[in-house]
């Protein structure tokens, strides 16, 4: 009787055990890869500034090759180029590329002016968006600086050219308005669609390694970075279906960029109009 007692009491131990160990703790999210950018040999290279526009919360990335010194530049704001000719001088990098995400409502963009500084330096954005720039790329292009090659992946929704650049080695992805933290590109533009937006943050983010750190155009909130997991998992808009997607995007209500009206003509002209 006793050993019975005993085998019992012994399985409703095991049982309570492995249901603790098993419930879900309501606090746990999908784990978050917190080991620096990447454990392959172009990490040692890779110089990697995030630069922010205190004023339109614009991120801005400069990204170079250390050894080849060649660079590119996401997104710079024409406000801020002296700011980006500086640091580009101080490290001695030679700007291959100046690249546009996408044709910015809130900002004008200084691909303009720095391709006009910088004789090497090339503006770069989507064909699809049918702005002005040097060159003109679409999903599946690859840009190379130095021994670096970024991805392009076209990211429509937030406007039809959109883009988002993987840079694979390293595990980043650099997500425009298309995908922010915690949130994603407004919709509500005349080329905003909410359901393309959707299938490409699924199709062409999300298809990433939850291990992929995600650098956006905007932050509103004081947050610099995330990750692929951390977005599936805590983006409260694109965790829905398509349907609540759809019905949460048709409601923010947002207030229209201050500058809008004054800023799509002029980055429709690569930010300068005397090119
Ligand atoms: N209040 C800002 C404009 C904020 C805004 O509309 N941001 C855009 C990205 S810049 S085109 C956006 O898509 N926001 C989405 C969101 O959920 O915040 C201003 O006055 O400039
Ligand atoms: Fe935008």
């Amino acid at each position: 009787m006793t050993y019975l007692c005993q085998r019992l009491l012994g399985v409703v131990a095991r049982t309570l055990k492995e249901t603790r160990v098993r419930r879900p703790c309501l606090s746990t999210v999908t784990p978050v890869w917190i080991r620096p950018i990447c454990s392959c040999a172009c990490v040692d290279d890779l110089l990697f500034r995030q630069l922010f526009d205190n004023f339109t919360y614009t991120y801005t990335y400069l990204l170079a090759d250390n050894k080849s010194k060649e660079a590119v530049i996401i997104d710079p704001v024409i406000d801020l180029v002296q700011r980006d000719l500086r640091i580009i001088r101080d490290f001695n990098l030679e700007l291959r590329y100046a690249l546009n995400t996408h044709v910015h409502a809130d900002h004008v963009t200084g691909s303009g002016v720095l391709k006009q500084r910088i004789p090497t330096c090339q503006s770069v954005i989507s064909a699809a968006s049918e702005a002005k720039a040097n060159v003109h790329v679409g999903d599946g292009d690859i840009l190379r600086f130095g021994a670096f090659s970024l991805e392009v992946r076209a990211t429509p929704g937030h406007t039809t050219g959109c883009l988002t650049f993987v840079l694979h080695g390293c595990r980043l992805a650099f997500t425009g308005d298309a995908l922010l933290i915690r949130g994603c590109g407004r919709t509500d533009f005349p080329q905003g669609n909410a359901e393309t937006l959707y299938r490409s943050v699924h199709e062409k983010i999300f298809s990433l390694p939850e291990n992929f750190m995600l650098y956006p155009g905007h932050d509103y909130t004081g947050q610099t970075v995330t990750t692929v997991g951390e977005e599936k998992a805590m983006n409260r808009r694109l965790k829905e279906d398509l349907s609540g997607f759809t019905e949460i995007m048709n409601n923010l209500k947002l207030p229209m960029p201050k500058e809008f009206a004054k800023t799509l003509p002029v980055n429709m002209e690569c930010g300068v109009f005397d090119e």
